[in-house]
């Protein structure tokens, strides 16, 4: 992947870059016994509220879940979101889900009240002016907070979690930290959960003897091996059927795998790092991703932001990706880069990738909606069409497309029952079990 180099960036930026981001807004947060807890912007990424040892806002009661909710600035609000915990998350009284807080709420967590004040901080502290990483541009504040913690992780050996909505950069971003630290002359292997048959997935990932299980006519090393000496990249983790999971963390933890089939631990020298669409606390709390698991990988949390949060640097993108497809960025009209600068990108990076794209071959005629909310590649009558055009590895087109139609599924039953759970569930021929698991799972 080809990263820019200082003068295709001026050129890029040059009408775009501000060194000089707005007074962040900054939240505290006081415990009826008097404790408070302050969440800045500038801490990057999302702060846990709960019971739990991972909890940056620790607190101790008994009606509070160990991951109970979430906590992140937003622009000037704070988003709350409730991480599936037992007795809920109520701001002045009312149940939410997620929610922005703009401060002077009241906030009710178990048996824990908290009030919220919002203060603005006078002097935020600078960002440095570099406005990008690796083959990773954006010259947003998002961005530029993310890439001092960058340069310091791409020099470590932690693992690191990568997170973000599908085409926000996570693969990229994960290929940047390899080939810019110390590791570099080693592989880079991405191994993609969804990408193999749940079958598969144990042989793919540590190997197998010849004979092991039919089919297994040679033998086979894994991406455990096949990394050794670099870095494993385990993209779409939260997908990671649960019954492998002890087996990575054992990997993880000793720094040894076990082909099938085989008698003997084999030593294997590997950083990992792991990406995933899915809301990792969200899993954890429901049970379906392991905590030890999480604790183990998730030395580090980088959260890539998606497109439409830094709005600012859909031109600069737009630019560097026209570039990059051999065409002179002056290339993209004014008009387009404003319509785009509006559009909701629900692919993110990859979605406007294919977008300019589009437009160099085939002009203005490319956008095949004049809404100006429409997304340039995703006619909203056909979410089918949305996802062809995101150019996507077949599993995960798949993928997204089975989990809209289940989410929507779900919700049109239980709109026509009332949200009767056990009527919705007989009404589709499911047990009221694997209903509710797949209502939990498409929420
Ligand atoms: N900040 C960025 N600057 C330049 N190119 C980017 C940036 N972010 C993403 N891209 C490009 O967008 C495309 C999609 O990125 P990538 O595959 O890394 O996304 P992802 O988050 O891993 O997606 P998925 O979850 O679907 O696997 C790639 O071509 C990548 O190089």
């Amino acid at each position: 992947m080809h990263s820019p180099t200082d003068d295709e960036l001026s050129t890029l930026l040059s009408t775009r870059f501000d060194p000089n981001p707005a007074p962040e807004a900054s939240f505290v947060l006081t415990v009826a016994s008097g404790e408070t807890f302050e969440i800045a912007a500038s801490h990057g990424g999302r702060l846990l509220l709960g019971s739990g040892p991972a909890c940056e806002l620790r607190l101790t009661d008994r009606e509070l879940s160990r991951r109970h909710a979430s906590l992140e600035v937003v622009d000037r609000s704070l988003r709350l979101v409730d991480l599936g915990s037992t007795n809920g998350t109520f701001v002045n009284g009312v149940r939410v889900r997620d929610a922005l807080l703009v401060g002077g709420e009241q906030l009710r967590v178990g048996g824990i009240v908290l009030r919220i004040e919002r203060s603005v901080l006078d002097a935020p502290p600078p960002l440095p002016p570099v406005v990008s990483f690796g083959p990773l541009v954006g010259a947003s504040t998002e961005m530029r907070r993310l890439y001092p913690l960058c340069e310091r992780l791409a020099a470590a050996n932690v693992p690191v979690i990568i997170e973000g909505e599908t085409g926000t950069g996570k693969e990229a971003l994960a290929e940047a930290l390899h080939t810019m630290g110390p590791r570099a002359q080693g592989p880079f292997v991405v191994f993609d959960c969804t990408a193999v048959p749940p079958n598969l997935v144990e042989s793919e990932l540590f190997g197998h003897e010849k004979g092991a299980f039919t089919g297994a006519t040679a033998q086979r090393r894994g991406v455990f091996e096949l990394a050794s000496g670099g870095t494993l990249l385990i993209d779409e983790i939260g997908d990671l059927d649960a019954s492998l999971q002890p087996k990575l963390l054992r990997a993880v933890e000793r720094s040894e795998v076990r082909r099938i089939g085989g008698d003997k631990p084999i030593r294997v020298d590997v950083r990992i790092l792991a990406a995933t669409r899915r809301d990792l606390d969200k899993e954890v709390q429901a049970g379906r991703f392991r905590d030890d698991l999480f604790h183990r990988l998730a030395v580090t949390r980088i959260e890539l932001p998606p497109l439409r949060e830094r709005r600012g640097d859909i031109t600069v993108l737009a630019r560097w990706l026209c570039h990059q497809l051999g065409a002179d960025a002056s290339a993209l009209p004014h008009d387009v880069l404003k319509r785009w600068e509006r559009e909701p990108w629900p692919g993110n990076v990859r979605q406007l990738r294919n977008a300019v794209a589009r437009f160099l071959a085939l002009g203005d005629l490319a956008a095949p909606s004049t809404s100006p909310t429409a997304s340039p590649n995703a006619p909203a009558t056909d979410p089918i069409s949305g996802v062809l055009s995101e150019r996507l590895p077949f599993a995960r087109a798949r993928e997204r497309i089975m989990a809209d139609f289940e989410r929507r599924y779900v919700e049109q039953m239980l709109a026509d029952h009332g949200g009767d759970i056990v009527r919705a569930a007989e009404a589709s021929g499911m047990s009221r079990r694997y209903f509710t698991m797949l209502r939990a799972r498409t929420r």
